[in-house]
């Protein structure tokens, strides 16, 4: 289901910040040398949504959230997390922040109980460890060594370990990267049951199933740019895009475009005594959409190359 925050729209260069959003960020920009990473970011993402980013390798998914954690600066623009600029974040700030990293800890000697417990000791009020393990799917591996799990394993371990400490906004890059598809519908219905707590998430992904699943909304960066913000079902017009109708007449495989299917099937079926044969009815899927929009941004931009080499 979708939140009501997932029909507003997205801000304007200009516009002030949202001071009721859980993350406000206007004209942010980025370089790492010569090379603009972000170039221009304006996006609000309201408290309570799930919001997940889209985009191709390199985009500027991760330089834009680490900036949001805190983890990295800014060369331009404004940005507010929880009220504050994540540049001059207190640990308060921070404990209310949870971060699930694309490539988290585990490579510990530690058990995956003690590595929990020890994290949530870090924040003033933690979740329980057991319930997060529970949560999670780990209870069974509970006294076992972090750096004997599975891949899948572990980074249901970075999520445990980023949900410990009960956080108000929880970022999540790459989560279910390495997860069999039975661990991302358990992880995904996890998701689904820390937003029905309230918390809001922000989530990098490359599974474009994923984003259909989760989010309330999604955003799509290209070079370092927004191309479109919009609820799952209406990115790149999907909601309004003709529906392609595709069956087999006369031994050739033949194909309309129709904004009105359900009465072009009908007219089909007086033409053929039985089955239409081959009858497929298809709108554009995400991955159409998206695959289109990555595309417009690599044609509008010129190749470049990262400059300076700026470590976390
Ligand atoms: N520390 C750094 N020093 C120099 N360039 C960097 C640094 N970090 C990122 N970049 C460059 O900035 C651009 C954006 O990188 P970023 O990691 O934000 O992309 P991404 O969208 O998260 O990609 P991916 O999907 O591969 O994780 C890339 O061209 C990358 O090479």
């Amino acid at each position: 289901m979708t939140s009501p925050t997932a029909v507003r729209g997205r801000p304007q260069p200009g516009d002030p910040l949202d001071p009721d959003a859980a993350i406000s960020i206007r004209g942010l920009v980025k370089r790492y040398g010569d090379f603009t990473a972000v170039d221009g970011l304006d996006l609000d993402i309201h408290r309570g949504e799930i919001f997940a980013l889209l985009g191709p390798n390199g985009a500027g998914k991760t330089t834009t959230v680490e900036i949001c954690e805190g983890y990295r600066g800014r060369d331009g623009g404004e940005v507010r997390v929880l009220g504050a600029d994540p540049a001059d974040g207190t640990r308060r700030w921070k404990a209310q922040l949870g971060i699930v990293l694309q490539s988290g800890g585990g490579d510990s000697q530690l058990s995956v109980r003690e590595l929990v417990r020890a994290q949530a000791s870090y924040y003033p009020r933690p979740r329980d460890p057991d319930e997060v393990l529970e949560l999670v799917g780990l209870t069974e591996k509970a006294g076992v060594r972090a750096k004997a799990l599975s891949g899948g394993q572990r980074r249901r371990l970075d999520v445990a370990l980023g949900i410990v400490g009960g956080p108000t906004l929880l970022f999540l890059d790459e989560p279910t990267t390495g997860f069999d598809p039975e661990a991302r519908r358990q992880f995904w219905s996890l998701i689904r049951s820390l937003r029905d707590l309230g918390t809001t998430m922000l989530l990098t992904t490359h599974y474009l199933d994923e984003a259909e699943a989760l989010a309330d909304r999604v955003g799509v960066i290209a070079r370092g740019r927004l191309a479109e913000v919009a609820v799952p079902s209406a990115l790149g017009g999907r909601e309004t895009a003709p529906a392609v109708v595709t069956w087999t007449e006369g031994g050739t495989r033949r194909t309309e475009a129709t904004a009105t299917p359900t009465a072009f099937v009908r007219g089909l079926a007086e033409r053929f005594p039985g089955e239409v044969p081959d009858l497929v009815v298809a709108r554009p899927t995400l991955e159409d959409v998206y695959l289109r929009m990555i595309g417009e941004g690599e044609r509008a931009g010129t190749a470049a190359t990262a400059g300076g080499e700026v470590t976390r």
